[in-house]
């Protein structure tokens, strides 16, 4: 609904035509009274009455900001304001197939522009200074969220144009005084809400803060974001229920707010939420902005009571701006080029979308009719946007430019500080501890979950009882279980580990881009922690197999085949991560998986012993292979003998399966295994930081 000063201006309709605005600088707030929609918010507030009915009443020009807030509140001024200035930016991306591109584009630029290309922005254009807050509006894919992510200094792919801050380009410091939400929120799902918070606290907050001063934050960023009541509840997810979906949004900017970020950026931080949650994220934002941030969100279909909360706005059509400049002016700026809202009480957000889809409502309520028949007119839409577009470049883009070319006094900065900005907030150490801890606790349901437990010993009992007490009578059967050691704990690591990196693919890239954490300290934590589990479930199998099964009763004998059987899961275990590293894809990772496993199987050396020379080579890249001929080895000696044929005894390396296999140079195969062991290692950790944002 719009407010009651800017109906007046809304109900005037002019056709869209040549007018001209004499300059206006829409960046700079509106004068007050002058037919603005930007009105004070009411303070409805319910959930949170205390804090957020404090923001909002805090409620000041964003020239000076006037903070009552203790040094403690999440509303305490920013440390280091940052104005941000972006000009021109143009990003386009490489399609495979042709496709639509920016109306711009397909109608006045597709000759500069291959066909196998796409421009999802251009020329846009803002400024956005501390204590404001910023939301771009657009219709879906008009590239808001491009326009967010390349102002976050995360977009991959060249951008043309420039974006600074503070007149300097995104640098590493300024990566740790950005706080980004994205649209999906990336949260571990069985954590709970204070476990989250605090291991973001652990990892991103300075060195020279005491674990309870960290504590003491998040305390805090619970109270104020009004947490207070599900602090104990886990997160959830799509497959597991948690918080509600209001909660776990305000979990993600909590994790932001921690590090008292400059510069926040959101996006659609209220989408799917009910309009009332939805005021309180904004008005949190609104209140964050107002201590000297610079906050950007982009928003769907913000209602009017939300849209008075913007101090500017940037509204996209297509990925070309059709305004860039203070909220509160908008409507004067389209009533000024011909275009007003026929209904009375329009929201502006929903005037700005309809423009930006080429819409005018510049029609009387009883030629509704005609208004939607319209719809369809696509000619007529892309004629509206050309036109509001060119009217940008020439009522809009000129004022900006010099505003944002505006000498700003870059302040001087010694080495010596930025060298400490550059540094990491912790310790190796202690992030690869708070990772361990984290990632104990995140995937402790599903390394000790019944089913997988339920799966091996099921396999165990069922093998033990096939191979019951088999002696060397049955030398065959024998040498046949200890393949299947060889063989079962070669898949069984290997396709768990293939999840570990695609599966934790959007949380490495949404906190390596935070620079909460050195890659190595993640990779070695989530490599340890799931060595437990990896270990324990090997173990006991071995136990329960090997006595049932009637090998060798001698404790030395079970201790080495169990330590050949745990080195085989470490290279197994290794292969699965670097196949996962790799191709960040399960289904590709499990599909390769699935075909080396089998190779290795074939040339393990059991089902086959006479090998084509062209091919025998492949037994030797195969750990089965090492870890049959070990166990083999360990089992039996050279000159043992077994009963061949009743009252007959042979020399078991007379048997032709251990003939082929040869029992010799065992140290030669200890160090085959180490070599896969370090290298399929060395692999994952080479393709993990080769896949790394930079
Ligand atoms: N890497 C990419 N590959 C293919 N298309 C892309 C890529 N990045 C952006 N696009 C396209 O660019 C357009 C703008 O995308 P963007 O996500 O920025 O839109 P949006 O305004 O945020 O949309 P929504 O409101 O639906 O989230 C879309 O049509 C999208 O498909």
């Amino acid at each position: 609904m719009m407010p009651p000063e800017q109906e007046t201006t809304a109900t005037t309709t002019t056709t869209p035509s040549t007018i001209t605005i004499p300059s206006p600088n829409l960046n700079r707030p509106p004068e007050t009274g002058s037919g603005s929609v930007h009105a004070e918010p009411s303070s409805h507030n319910n959930a949170n009455p205390v804090c957020l009915d404090q923001v909002l009443a805090e409620h000041q020009p964003q020239s000076t900001p006037s903070l009552k807030y203790s040094s403690n509140s999440i509303f305490r001024e920013s440390l280091r304001p940052v104005t941000l200035k972006f000009e021109d930016v143009g990003y386009t991306i490489k399609l495979r197939s042709k496709r639509g591109s920016c109306l711009v584009s397909s109608q006045h630029e597709a000759k500069t522009t291959s066909s196998s290309s796409r421009v999802v922005l251009s020329g846009v254009s803002g400024i956005v200074r501390p204590g404001e807050l910023l939301a771009m509006l657009g219709p879906s894919g008009s590239g808001k969220t491009t326009l967010l992510t390349a102002l976050a200094g995360r977009l991959p792919g060249k951008i043309s144009g420039a974006i600074s801050y503070n007149g300097q380009p995104f640098s590493s410091s300024m990566k740790r005084k950005t706080g980004f939400v994205t649209q999906d929120d990336v949260l571990y799902p069985h954590l709970t809400v204070l476990e989250t918070l605090t291991y973001a606290a652990l990892l991103r907050l300075p060195k020279k803060l005491t674990k309870e001063e960290k504590i003491e934050q998040v305390e805090l960023i619970i109270m104020e974001l009004g947490l207070t009541r599900v602090r104990n509840g886990v997160v959830g997810g799509p497959l597991l229920r948690g918080v509600s979906g209001g909660e776990r949004k305000r979990v993600s900017i909590g994790q932001e707010m921690l590090v008292n970020p400059s510069l926040l950026l959101l996006d659609e931080p209220t989408s799917g939420l009910d309009s009332t949650t939805a005021q309180r994220i904004v008005a949190t934002l609104r209140g964050l902005a107002r201590g000297g941030r610079t906050v950007i969100t982009t928003i769907h279909q913000p209602s009017s009571r939300l849209y008075r909360l913007f101090d500017k706005v940037v509204v996209l059509s297509e990925g070309c701006p059709i305004y860039s400049g203070h909220a509160g002016r908008v409507m004067e700026y389209f009533g000024s080029i011909g275009y007003a809202p026929g209904f009375n009480f329009m929201n502006p957000a929903d005037f700005l979308l309809d423009l930006a889809n080429g819409i005018a409502t510049d029609i009387k309520h009883e030629d509704v009719t005609e208004f939607h028949g319209r719809l369809d007119h696509h000619d007529d839409q892309n004629s509206i946007k050309q036109h509001l577009i060119s009217s940008y470049k020439k009522n809009v883009y000129p004022a900006l430019k010099a505003e944002i070319q505006e000498n700003h006094k870059i302040p001087l900065r010694t080495s010596s500080s930025r060298d400490s900005e550059n540094q990491w907030l912790t310790t190796w150490w202690e992030q690869f501890m708070v990772l361990l801890r984290r990632g104990l606790k995140e995937r402790k349901h599903e390394s000790y979950s019944g089913l997988r437990i339920f799966q091996v010993m099921s396999v165990s009992f069922l093998s033990g009882l096939l191979w019951w007490h088999s002696n060397t009578s049955h030398i065959q059967d024998q040498i046949g279980l200890l393949f299947f050691f060889s063989i079962f704990w070669g898949f069984f690591p290997l396709f768990n580990a293939i999840f570990a990196f695609p599966q934790e693919r959007p949380m490495l890239i949404k906190e390596r881009s935070s620079g909460m954490y050195r890659l190595s300290s993640y990779y070695f934590a989530r490599v340890a922690g799931d060595l437990p589990m990896e270990l324990v479930l090997p173990t006991v199998f071995v136990t329960v197999t090997y006595w049932m099964g009637g090998l060798k009763p001698s404790l030395i004998t079970f201790v080495l085949t169990l330590l050949i059987i745990l080195f085989n899961v470490l290279v197994s275990q290794g292969l699965g991560l670097a196949l996962g590293a790799i191709l960040m894809d399960v289904k590709q990772a499990t599909t390769l998986a699935s075909v080396t496993m089998l190779v290795f199987l074939l040339a393990g050396g059991y089902y086959i012993q006479k090998v084509p020379a062209f091919i025998a080579w492949l037994k030797y890249i195969s750990f089965s292979h090492y870890c049959y001929k070990l166990l083999v080895g360990v089992q039996y000696s050279e000159n043992e003998f077994y009963e061949c044929e009743f009252g007959l005894h042979c020399r078991v390396m007379d048997l032709p399966g251990i003939k082929c296999l040869g029992l010799d140079n065992k140290w030669w195969d200890v160090a085959a295994l180490t070599v896969m062991f370090v290298g399929y290692r060395l692999l994952a950790y080479v393709a993990l930081r080769m896949g790394q944002p930079h």
